[in-house]
């Protein structure tokens, strides 16, 4: 077993990570940490539970630690959950120390080594962790992009074998994005906010990395524009996204590729069987409906139509972060980087 811990475990995505953890069957969940508010207490004590899952009783006891490098030398990799801000250092010296971290956090998305990572989708980006590595870092890190540009990206691969230029995107994106205490309720109900702080300007560049070219150790970013417009709308769980681009391909070339593409590996256990799904149906996908196919790490797409035009939807906190993560951290086991 493969000892893991999760820092920010108390919050939106910490608790998806614990969820994810509790009964893995490669990794053990030794380490959980939280901000001095938590430390040093058992974390079914501190944790205000708020997941629709059942409560993992193997994690009451566990004592949230404070977060630091020395609460997590132990482990064998982390999986991050922490505000940006606390994560930009946090992450670096816990890696320098020999961890591997694989992170939610923003901070360290767009650095040139750090493999900004959809399994499925750019699994060779892994290998930047050998130039981390070259600069003489022990542990690792890899991230996650934004939630929002996982389901854009996911849907994005299987169109990959066809020239596309520029991508507009408006998305729909469920309160949970914000963290427990992000958007009061008094704000999102009977509402829609059309603004998410620097989320536009992810979505505009994280693709581009994502579905970039790795060569000589460098990323080249892909030939082409996002320009989002996003919007905060009263859903619990589930991002949304309405998608047009300028595609050389017609409406049921872009649906065969969504229906035929497979990624370049299967088996994993965090791995959906579907990780792009194309739902026929006119009125689908619908986050209440489809946020939990494939254990809620399936993005779901439909409405393909001339324009080219299209709708992605997939689970935030799961396929969108944690869930993402822990499946980055099984393909790094089965590529010996953990
Ligand atoms: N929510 C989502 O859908 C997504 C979130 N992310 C990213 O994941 C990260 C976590 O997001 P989310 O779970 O929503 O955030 P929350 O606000 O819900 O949780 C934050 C966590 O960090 C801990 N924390 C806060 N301040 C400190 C500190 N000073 N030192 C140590 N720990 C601290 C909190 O502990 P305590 O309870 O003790 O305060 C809590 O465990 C963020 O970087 C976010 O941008 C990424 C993709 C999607
Ligand atoms: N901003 C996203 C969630 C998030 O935290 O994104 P990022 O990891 O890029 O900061 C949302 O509100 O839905």
């Amino acid at each position: 077993m493969i000892n893991v811990g999760v820092l920010g475990a108390t919050g939106a995505v910490g608790q998806r990570f614990v969820q994810l953890l509790a009964d893995h069957p490669w990794f053990n969940l030794t380490t959980l940490t939280a901000s001095e508010r938590s430390a040093g207490k058992p974390y079914g004590s501190v944790v205000n539970w708020r997941l629709d899952s059942p409560f993992p009783d193997s994690s009451a006891e566990l004592i949230v630690a404070p977060t630091t490098v020395d609460a997590v030398k132990d482990c064998d990799v982390v999986f991050s959950a922490l505000p940006a801000d606390i994560a930009a250092k946090l992450e670096t010296d816990i890696a320098d120390a020999g961890v591997g971290v694989c992170s939610n956090a923003s901070s360290h998305r767009m650095e040139a080594d750090v493999p900004l990572m959809i399994a499925e989708v750019n699994p060779e980006h892994a290998a930047l962790i050998d130039v981390q590595r070259k600069k003489g870092r022990d542990g690792f890190i890899v991230t996650n992009p934004n939630c929002s540009t996982i389901m854009l990206a996911t849907a994005l691969a299987p169109l990959r074998k066809f020239s596309f230029t520029n991508i507009n995107v408006a998305t729909m994106q469920a309160i949970s994005g914000a963290g427990f205490e992000g958007v009061p309720a008094f704000s999102i109900y009977d509402n829609v906010i059309p603004y998410i702080g620097s989320e536009e300007e992810k979505m505009s560049r994280e693709a581009n990395k994502i579905l970039g070219t790795l060569d000589g150790g460098k990323i080249t970013g892909a030939p082409f524009s996002v320009s989002a417009s996003c919007n905060r709308v009263p859903v619990i769980d589930g991002h949304t996204l309405n998608v047009w681009i300028d595609i050389k391909a017609t409406p049921a070339e872009v649906i065969e590729a969504f229906k035929t593409w497979q990624p370049p590996f299967s088996g994993l256990p965090t791995q959906p069987d579907h990780t792009v799904l194309y739902l026929d149906q006119e009125n689908r996908p619908q986050p209440r409906l489809d946020r939990n196919r494939g254990n809620a790490m399936t993005v779901s797409v439909g409405r393909v139509r001339e324009g080219i035009r299209f709708v992605a939807m997939g689970h935030n906190t799961i396929r969108g972060a944690a869930g993402a993560s822990v499946l980055n951290a099984e393909l790094l086991h089965t590529m010996k980087y953990i």
